[in-house]
């Protein structure tokens, strides 16, 4: 069997790196022995104990009645027109894409005593690791520093004097693709040392329980997990050059800070790269489709992040445009963008910039990967798969054994969702049904300061009260009564609570302010353990901590009474 590492990325990948088309964005940490790394609800645009060499056939006898309950689900035969179904397999588990989703799936399953094989076409670790979240975030690092440093007035309530700060832009970005290189080697040590067989070449499904990767290299798999990830979403009409007309691919490599920039898209990319590009001294200017900026968050937290993190920067906005034509730079003529109004399609403006970054969006990267053999088709390239994450042929059948997780199946274009969908999978193959509950999965955008939520917005909420029939409550805090918050003086900011008034159940939490990317995992912990505004109430925080904003929120939550249901519980 073959194992080796690759470095290059193949032709085939590379070419399908960036998808163009007519279909907008989507919205979605890992795990790993002692790593952790860093992805939206669909929305926007209505469109908004290693067991290596162990032989699996006699595995695969003692799961199968494990698994039954999994199996009660109505099935299509495993047999098909394009090969028949295996009795011995090479692995218990083969992961098509090494990306965060097809990493955690690996060390899960290698814990759970599967024989596994990972493919991988490109480079280890994906978009997160080499084109997202990691080197973004290294980026970040660098751009809050910047701002501080900047903000003398904020050094001096400090008591500090701070020479003008400077930056060295190859240093930014050597920063960036350092830290990127880094996790990548351990992503790969830990499947190594694990004992994941990685193998090398793009992969695709053919036949039941049979995938190919590489030039010919075909091999069995009891389960095989598609994993494939996604690219960079381009609308129709935009010309990307890589140099003054980028995607996030480009943009993290900080080859040039553009003097004005337009960021298309103000989702979390843009809000992301204009914390950026503002601390290193760019103006930027976001092209919205829709009628208001930041159009996936809570609008009150929307209205807030407005205030601090677009008004007081040197950034202006167009809403309720399109992008319809954008030219790159060339023989010193500038960047041309062209914006027509997104519902009357009329033209609205031209504007002349430095360079533009697109962020609208991610596009599923499908495409080749032989799911005609199995009878599936893609919705908007996006592979149909039910609450656990197994697919869904044409027909509406599951098919057996084949299951698709992360940004390939659009439920939540995150990394962590990637990962924790990767690990119910691995559940369910050991014989443990499993369902994720996605209402759990917090998101962040690591602004500055940062934006993070979990469940419902407010609007959400009000609309599956008013269908379902029940009350709605509201709780606020704010960072500026908290100690913690005060003493750094970062006191803007505010946490949010939509709960239901009758039971006590946290139907979903927002924080805008300093760490809260951080802060919202007690409140998603709670929802996945189902932990009540009653019982959490009670929960000791350390004194001060900026916890002590969400000791707050639950505190000031009030519901109706205590039946013997919503008692409090010793902590
Ligand atoms: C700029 C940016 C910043 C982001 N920041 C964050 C963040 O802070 N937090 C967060 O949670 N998420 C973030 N995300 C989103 C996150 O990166 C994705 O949700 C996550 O990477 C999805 O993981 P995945 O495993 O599904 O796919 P991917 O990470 O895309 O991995 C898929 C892998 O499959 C490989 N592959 C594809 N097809 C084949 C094939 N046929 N054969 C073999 N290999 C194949 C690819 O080469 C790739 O390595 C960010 C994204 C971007 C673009
Ligand atoms: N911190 C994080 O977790 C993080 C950071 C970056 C990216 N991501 C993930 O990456 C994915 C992609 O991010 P993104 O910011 O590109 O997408 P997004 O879906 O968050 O935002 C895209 C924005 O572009 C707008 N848009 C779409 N087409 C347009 C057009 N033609 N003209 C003008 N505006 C248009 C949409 O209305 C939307 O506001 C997201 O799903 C997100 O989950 C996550």
């Amino acid at each position: 069997m073959q194992s080796a590492i690759s470095i290059s990325a193949s032709p085939a990948l590379a070419a399908r790196r960036s998808a163009g088309g007519d279909c907008a964005g989507v919205a979605s940490g890992a795990r790993s022995v002692n790593l952790r790394f860093c992805g939206l609800r669909k929305e926007a645009l209505g469109f908004a104990t290693v067991r290596r060499g162990v032989g699996s056939g006699t595995r695969q006898r003692a799961l199968v009645g494990d698994r039954s309950c999994v199996r009660n689900l109505s099935v299509v035969a495993a047999a098909s027109d394009n090969g028949s179904t295996p009795t011995k397999f090479d692995y218990d588990l083969v992961i098509i894409g090494a990306g965060v989703g097809g990493h955690g799936a690996a060390l899960h399953a290698v814990e759970k005593g599967l024989k596994t094989a990972i493919i991988e076409g490109d480079v280890i670790g994906g978009t997160c690791v080499n084109r997202g979240c990691v080197p973004s975030k290294a980026l970040l690092a660098v751009s809050g520093r910047m701002r501080e440093l900047q903000n003398e007035p904020h050094m001096k309530s400090f008591g500090l004097q701070v020479a003008a700060a400077a930056y060295d832009r190859q240093g930014v970005a050597d920063h960036a693709n350092n830290l990127a290189m880094k996790i990548r080697n351990n992503l790969t040590n830990s499947m190594k040392a694990l004992g994941v067989d990685i193998l090398t070449g793009f992969g695709s499904v053919v036949g039941p329980q049979k995938v190919k990767y590489g030039k010919d290299n075909v091999i069995t798999a009891r389960d095989i997990i598609i994993a494939t990830g996604s690219v960079p979403f381009v609308p129709k009409g935009i010309e990307v050059d890589g140099k003054t007309v980028i995607t996030s691919d480009h943009a993290l490599k900080l080859e040039s800070v553009p003097a004005w920039i337009v960021i298309v898209g103000s989702g979390y990319i843009g809000l992301e790269f204009s914390d950026v590009y503002t601390a290193l001294g760019s103006e930027v200017t976001f092209v919205e489709a829709l009628d208001q900026i930041m159009p996936g968050f809570d609008p009150e937290i929307a209205k807030l992040a407005q205030r601090v993190l677009i008004n007081p920067r040197k950034i202006d906005y167009h809403t309720g445009v399109f992008a319809s034509k954008i030219t790159p730079a060339k023989d010193g003529k500038p960047v041309t963008i062209e914006l027509i109004d997104a519902k009357t399609k009329e033209h609205k403006d031209t504007l002349e910039v430095d360079a533009a970054l697109i962020a609208t969006g991610r596009a599923p990267f499908t495409s080749g990967l032989g799911l005609e053999n199995i009878k599936v088709e893609t919705q908007r390239g996006f592979i149909p798969v039910n609450e656990r994450m197994q697919v869904i042929d044409k027909d509406g059948k599951l098919v057996p054994h084949l299951y698709c997780i992360g940004d390939a199946n659009g439920k939540m274009m995150l990394a962590h969702a990637a990962s924790a969908q990767g690990i119910s999978v691995v559940e369910q193959v050991t014989g443990k049904d499993h369902v994720l509950n996605h209402l759990s999965i917090p998101a962040a955008c690591f602004t500055h300061p940062e934006i993070s939520m979990v469940g419902l917005t407010e609007p959400q909420a009000k609309e599956k009260a008013e269908k379902e029939g029940f009350p709605i409550s509201v709780a606020k805090t704010s960072f500026k009564a908290n100690t913690k918050a005060l003493a750094e003086n970062e006191g803007e900011g505010i946490a949010k609570m939509i709960y239901r008034p009758d039971t006590g159940e946290i139907l979903g939490v927002h924080i805008f302010g300093l760490h809260a990317a951080d802060l919202i995992h007690e409140a998603s912990n709670a929802i996945a353990l189902g932990t009540r505004v009653q019982d959490i109430k009670f929960a000791v925080h350390a004194h001060p901590t900026l916890s002590e904003v969400l000791d707050e929120l639950f505190k000031s939550a009030k519901v109706d009474s205590l039946s013997p249901a919503k008692k409090p519980v010793a902590v």
